[in-house]
């Protein structure tokens, strides 16, 4: 018997109360163990309501979700970074960290907590606070803080978003790190950069909004780290196509503020 993919979604349709359009039409996709997918889209295009649907946190109205082969659970398989942090401004890095383990016995909860930081390169920082750190390192708590549960699936939602170019590029290693190290976890990254996109994933999935649709899906035919990927023969023209085809939607898209605006190419 095959085991179980890690996220399989079988043609899931999802409409919000009230909302006119689908936040998800027949989207089907399936995660393997070990694979980072990278999710790419227009604003409105439901890569959050994707990850949510993982994350067991909505339902689907019609279709199948499926992790680890049952209906998901929130917090039992899986884990969300959020691009805005969401730390606890009154605990330390060590009691934010420990904090989704509060099940666990103190001791087991402590080495949890030292293995993580370490993991992430905060182990200095355990007695901080989070006003006392860089968006980056606050990021890197809230990584840490995520992977503290061990969980199979990590969701990331523009997780770096916020960051400053240089801060950002540290953690797309991190991650890539992180998915080499530990074989078998699986990462969904959503993000607007088609840069990040093909850095740090093994397929690249683009979503079309109003309503949300599986346009494309990449193989790519790079790996590794965003400096031999960004060498790689394919690299340009993959960015180039998938730009195009994100120019094309948001364009072509009457509720977004660039509808029917040309460009001419020259002045890009
Ligand atoms: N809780 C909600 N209630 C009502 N509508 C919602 C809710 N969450 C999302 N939506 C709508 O569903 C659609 C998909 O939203 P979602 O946040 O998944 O898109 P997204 O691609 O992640 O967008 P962004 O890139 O702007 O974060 C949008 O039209 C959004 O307005």
């Amino acid at each position: 018997m095959t085991a179980p993919l890690p996220a399989d979604l079988q043609n899931v349709s999802l409409r919000f109360p009230g909302a006119a359009n689908l936040a998800l039409e027949k989207v089907s996709l399936s995660l393997q163990a070990g694979e980072v997918l990278t999710i790419l889209g227009p604003s409105g295009c439901g890569k959050t309501t994707l990850l949510r649907l993982i994350a067991g946190l909505v339902q689907p109205e019609s279709g199948s979700v499926r992790v680890f082969g049952a209906a998901p659970r929130p917090g039992e398989k899986s884990a969300i970074v959020f691009q805005n942090f969401r730390l606890l401004p009154w605990l330390t890095v060590e009691g934010n960290v420990g904090f989704p383990l509060a099940a666990l016995s103190a001791a087991e909860r402590a080495r949890r907590v030292a293995d993580v930081l370490a993991t992430v390169g905060l182990s200095r920082f355990a007695q901080s606070f989070p006003r006392e750190l860089s968006g980056g390192m606050q990021q890197r708590v809230a990584l840490a803080r995520a992977l503290a549960a061990d969980p199979q699936i990590l969701l990331m939602d523009e997780p770096f978003a916020s960051l400053d170019a240089q801060s950002r590029e540290l953690m797309q290693a991190e991650v890539a790190r992180l998915a080499q190290s530990r074989s078998g976890r699986s990462v969904v990254f959503v993000t607007h950069s088609v840069d990040e996109a093909l850095v740090l994933g093994d397929r690249v999935v683009l979503m079309s909004p109003r309503p949300g649709r599986i346009a494309k899906c990449l193989d790519l035919p790079f790996r590794g780290s965003a400096e031999a990927r960004r060498n790689h023969p394919d690299f340009s023209l993959l960015r180039g196509e998938l730009w195009a085809a994100l120019r094309e939607m948001v364009l072509s898209d009457p509720q977004s503020d660039f509808h029917g605006r040309g460009f001419d190419e020259s002045t890009e």
